[in-house]
């Protein structure tokens, strides 16, 4: 059954044409890693991706999008707005209600997090914030995640639990990456954006580093 879905779809700033037109498909439970040089386009491909069909989605995008003067609690809370009331939502940000400061606790003892419940995410660190971030979306009701460069500030073995956190939690996801041997190890199926287009895409275990270059080489033709 199909998760997502994109037929013939053109992306453009102003006059200029930087994606498409392309057609893509994701199957529910398949896990994609979107890769491509800086600029290629898959920040672009995700907004199309969440712009189609935004329910049951879990978005984390580039920038993060934390506020920053309000605790990792708020932020990681800001992931179940939509599943309670605006009276819940408000009583919540005024006093935290127990119940619902166990629920983000648990998510972030996962991500070696709980000591900074309440700090303000302005007050982080670039790796900190960027698992407050993880930690919102983890607590998001969806069953499909769109995560652009989620554990690009991370160090080698917490990026790896991070992603395989991700991939376990989420039954369908598109993840953009930079790193491709982690984008070969946490996947199921490979997309490659090149010249606007997806230049490849390939299942994971049948691709090595070596295939994925000349999606970096922007002199080399296409394969
Ligand atoms: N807001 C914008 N206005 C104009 N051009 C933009 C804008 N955002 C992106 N672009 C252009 O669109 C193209 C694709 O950008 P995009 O951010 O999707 O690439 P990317 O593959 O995600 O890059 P990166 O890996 O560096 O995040 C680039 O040429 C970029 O300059």
């Amino acid at each position: 059954m199909t998760a997502l879905a994109l037929e013939r779809i053109s992306a453009a700033y102003g006059e200029q044409r930087v994606l498409g037109p392309l057609t893509l498909h994701v199957a529910r439970g398949e896990k994609v890693a979107l890769v491509g040089h800086s600029g290629a386009g898959k920040s672009t491909l995700l907004s199309l991706l969440y712009d189609k069909r935004r329910r049951d989605i879990a978005l984390l995008p580039q920038d993060l999008g934390l506020v920053q003067t309000l605790s990792v609690f708020h932020n990681v809370y800001m992931g179940r707005l939509a599943a309670h009331s605006t009276l819940y939502n408000l009583a919540n940000l005024i006093r935290p209600l127990p119940k619902e400061v166990h629920r983000v606790r648990q998510v972030l003892e996962t991500l070696d997090m709980v000591d900074k419940l309440w700090s303000p995410a302005g007050e982080l660190s670039g790796g900190q914030r960027q698992r407050t971030a993880i930690a919102r979306a983890l607590n998001q009701p969806a069953s499909v995640l769109l995560a652009d460069e989620p554990v690009s500030a991370l160090d080698g073995p917490r990026a790896e639990s991070v992603m395989q956190a991700l991939t376990q939690h989420f039954e369908t996801s598109v993840i953009a990456l930079h790193d491709v041997e982690l984008a070969l190890r946490h996947s199921t199926r490979i997309v490659g954006i090149r010249d606007g287009g997806i230049a490849l895409d390939r299942a994971s275990e049948r691709l090595s580093t070596g295939d994925l270059r000349f999606l970096y080489d922007v002199s080399a033709p296409a394969a």
